[in-house]
């Protein structure tokens, strides 16, 4: 391996610190603490774990973790109204809830229903439009954190070429929004891109959002090149019943001729729940209209 790792484990927890003091100055300043809403319906593990995860770090940073369960066959309009409950509660500075939805509900109408000023996750169509015109607004957590990790290491991005693999709603294209406000010249690559490994060979930034495991292989990148690796896929490891974790690049190859690497674990996914945390005090000071010094995340 030549390439340096990028550790977002790391910075992820630097994040939160920062966090979890500008937290309670806020809870000193509002006499109340800042209130985080997590929604998860149906049992999923991962999702669980997950959820558990995020209650845990909200309480490390001085915030209030709300948890609530619906079963998975609960009706969409009882997940509705429970979002409109938590809309009107002061107490509720952000709302996540938890994706994929089951089949029979419409997620898109779901994360419609949250107030745009509680929408950590940035999901809303009014939080996607403001990224899209440039408004302050709630950025996805997913690129954002990938952008923390690329100016940390990179710092300005302008004129270099970024490749993003990947065009969902929640992490290609607000991650392709990031990289043309910081004056990249970005490439948006999907599944019907032809020839995907030479146009990720321009990429001074490679990120690869995909969901197919180990999919970009060394020879696709431009040796010194910054991969920021976002996919998270539980593969079969060597025991009876074991599972792995790796990512959208062969983390091996690609790290020999790469400049710089984010891991999995230990890249994008601990800054996701850093970064939710860091909207969830942003949230809690415009609610609560207290100024949030410049600088201080
Ligand atoms: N670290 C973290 O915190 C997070 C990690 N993730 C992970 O990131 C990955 C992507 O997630 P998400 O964006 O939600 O996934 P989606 O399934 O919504 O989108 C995947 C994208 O990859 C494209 N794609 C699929 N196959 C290929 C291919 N063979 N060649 C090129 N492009 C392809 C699709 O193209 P098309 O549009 O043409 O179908 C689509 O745009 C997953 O592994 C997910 O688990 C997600 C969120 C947070
Ligand atoms: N409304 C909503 N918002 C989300 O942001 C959201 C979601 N739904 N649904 C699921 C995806 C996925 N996602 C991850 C976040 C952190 C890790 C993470 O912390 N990963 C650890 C490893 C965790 C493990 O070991 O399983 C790591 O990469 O080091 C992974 C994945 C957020 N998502």
């Amino acid at each position: 391996m030549s390439a340096d790792l990028i550790d977002g484990k790391a910075f992820a927890a630097g994040l939160r610190e920062r966090v979890g003091e500008v937290a309670a100055a806020f809870a000193k300043a509002a006499g109340r603490k800042a209130g985080l809403a997590v929604v998860l319906v149906g049992e999923d593990p991962a999702s669980q774990v997950y959820v558990r995860n995020k209650g845990r770090q909200t309480i490390a940073c001085n915030m209030e973790s709300f948890e609530y369960r619906l079963p998975a066959g609960a009706q969409e309009a009882e997940l509705l109204e429970l979002v409109e409950r938590l809309n009107r509660d002061p107490a509720v500075d952000g709302i996540l809830v938890q994706l994929p939805l089951p089949h029979h509900m419409d997620e898109l109408k779901v994360i419609a229903a949250i107030d745009p000023d509680k929408d950590v996750d940035g999901f809303n169509v009014v939080n996607a439009g403001r990224l899209a015109v440039g408004q302050p607004g709630f950025v996805p957590c997913t690129p954002l954190g990938c952008m923390m990790l690329l100016k940390d290491r990179l710092g300005d991005l302008s004129g270099l070429d970024a490749v993003v693999v990947g065009r969902s709603n929640i992490v290609g294209k607000p991650m392709a929004q990031l990289l043309t406000a910081a004056s990249c010249t970005v490439t948006v690559a999907h599944s019907r891109t032809r020839d995907l490994p030479e146009v990720v060979r321009r990429a001074d930034i490679v990120v690869a959002a995909v969901g197919r495991p180990q999919m970009v292989k060394g020879d696709w990148i431009k040796p010194g090149a910054t991969v920021i690796d976002v996919g998270i896929n539980r593969v079969p490891a060597a025991g009876e019943g074991k599972t792995r974790l790796v990512g959208d690049v062969d983390f091996d190859e690609a790290a020999k001729v790469a400049g710089a690497i984010t891991p999995v674990p230990g890249g994008v996914g601990p800054m996701t729940i850093a970064v939710l945390l860091r909207n969830t005090i942003v949230a809690a000071h415009r609610n609560e209209k207290i100024a949030l010094e410049e600088g201080s995340l």
